[in-house]
C-alpha cells in the first residue's frame, strides 16, 4: 500500500518577478516500509520536492498525499531531518529535552515521553549523553540527536534532506548503517535525498533519478542488492558497481539535459 503519493507535482518560483520553473512534473509513490533515495543534478529541485512533501511549501500544481490525505501543511505523521543539524537543535536544551520536545506537542503523557526518548536515544547510541547540550557534542553526535528526535516521534514517513553532507566520511558511513538498522527495526518509510550516488545505492531499495530543471523523474532504479548490507561486502559486490555506474551515467546525462531514458543507457 502507498503511504506517500506525489501526483503531477509542479513548482514554479517567482524570482525578480520572473517565473523560475523548478519542478515540471513529478509523479511517484512510496509503499509502506520502503526506503527510497532521491538523486539528481545540483539545482534539480530535490529540496523543493522535499519541502512540498513536508508541507512547508505549496506546490504550483499537483499534490502530495500522506496516507491518502492531501498535504496542506506539516503533516502529523511525518518527521524531517535536515542537513544543518546545528541549526535544527535548540542549543539551550539538553539532548533529552530536544528529543522530547515534539512529543510534548504530540500530547504524549510524561511516562510515555520518557520511554520513547530513552528508546530513541539508545537506538542511536546516545543514552549516556542525554543530559549534555548539543554544543558539547561532535557533529556526527548532533546529527544522531536529530535522528533520535525524528524516530521518537514515530512518524509513518521519515524525510531526510542530505542529512550527512556535513560530517566526515567515517561518521557518514556509521550514520548510513544507523539509518539502515533503524529502518529495518522500526519498519518506517524513508525518503532520503542525497548528492552522493554511492550513498543512494548503498542505502536504498529504489533510487529516483531526477532530470535537470524543470524537473521530471528520469528513472526509478530498483536496487536489487541483498537486504543485509555492510560497508565492505556490499560496496565490493559486482552488482553494486553496476548499479552505481548506471546511476552515475544517468546523473551525468541529466546534467547534459537528458529528460527521458532510452533502453541503450
Ligand atoms: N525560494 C526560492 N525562490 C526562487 N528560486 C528558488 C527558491 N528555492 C529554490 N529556488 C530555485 O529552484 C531550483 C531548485 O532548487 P533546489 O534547492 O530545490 O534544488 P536542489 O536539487 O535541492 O539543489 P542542490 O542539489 O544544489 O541542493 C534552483 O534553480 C533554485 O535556485
Amino acid at each position: 500500500m502507498s503511504v506517500l503519493e506525489v501526483a503531477g507535482l509542479a513548482k514554479t518560483y517567482q524570482r525578480n518577478r520572473k517565473p523560475l520553473e523548478a519542478i515540471r512534473e513529478l509523479t511517484f509513490t512510496v509503499d509502506a516500509g520502503q526506503l527510497v533515495c532521491v538523486v539528481g543534478p545540483s539545482g534539480a529541485g530535490k529540496t523543493t520536492l522535499l519541502r512540498c512533501i513536508a508541507g512547508l511549501l505549496e506546490p504550483t500544481s499537483g499534490e502530495v498525499r500522506l496516507n491518502g490525505e492531501k498535504v496542506t501543511g506539516p503533516p502529523r505523521g511525518m518527521a524531517v531531518v535536515f542537513q544543518e543539524y546545528g541549526r535544527s537543535l535548540f542549543p539551550w536544551m539538553t539532548v533529552r529535552q530536544n528529543v522530547e520536545r515534539p512529543l510534548i506537542e504530540k500530547r504524549l503523557s510524561k511516562p510515555d515521553r520518557r520511554a520513547a526518548v530513552d528508546e530513541a536515544l539508545s537506538a542511536v547510541g546516545l543514552l549516556d549523553s542525554h543530559d549534555a547540550h548539543p554544543w558539547q557534542l561532535s557533529g556526527g553526535m548532533q546529527q544522531r540527536v536529530a535522528i533520535a528526535r525524528a524516530i521518537a516521534y514515530q512518524p509513518s514517513v521519515l524525510v531526510m534532506d542530505e542529512p550527512f553532507a556535513a560530517v566526515d566520511a567515517q561518521t557518514r558511513a556509521e550514520l548510513e548503517d544507523l539509518v539502515r538498522s533503524i529502518w529495518q527495526r522500526l519498519n518506517v518509510t524513508i525518503v532520503f535525498v542525497t548528492h552522493d550516488i554511492d550513498e543512494a545505492v548503498y542505502l536504498g531499495q529504489r533510487v529516483l533519478v531526477l532530470s535537470n530543471r524543470p524537473t521530471v523523474v528520469l528513472e526509478d532504479v530498483t536496487v536489487d542488492l541483498p537486504a543485509e548490507r555492510d560497508q565492505i561486502s556490499t560496496r565490493s559486490h559486482a552488482r553494486f558497481a553496476e548499479l552505481r555506474a548506471h546511476v552515475y551515467r544517468l546523473v551525468q546525462q541529466a546534467k547534459k539535459g537528458l529528460r527521458e531514458t532510452s533502453p541503450t543507457l
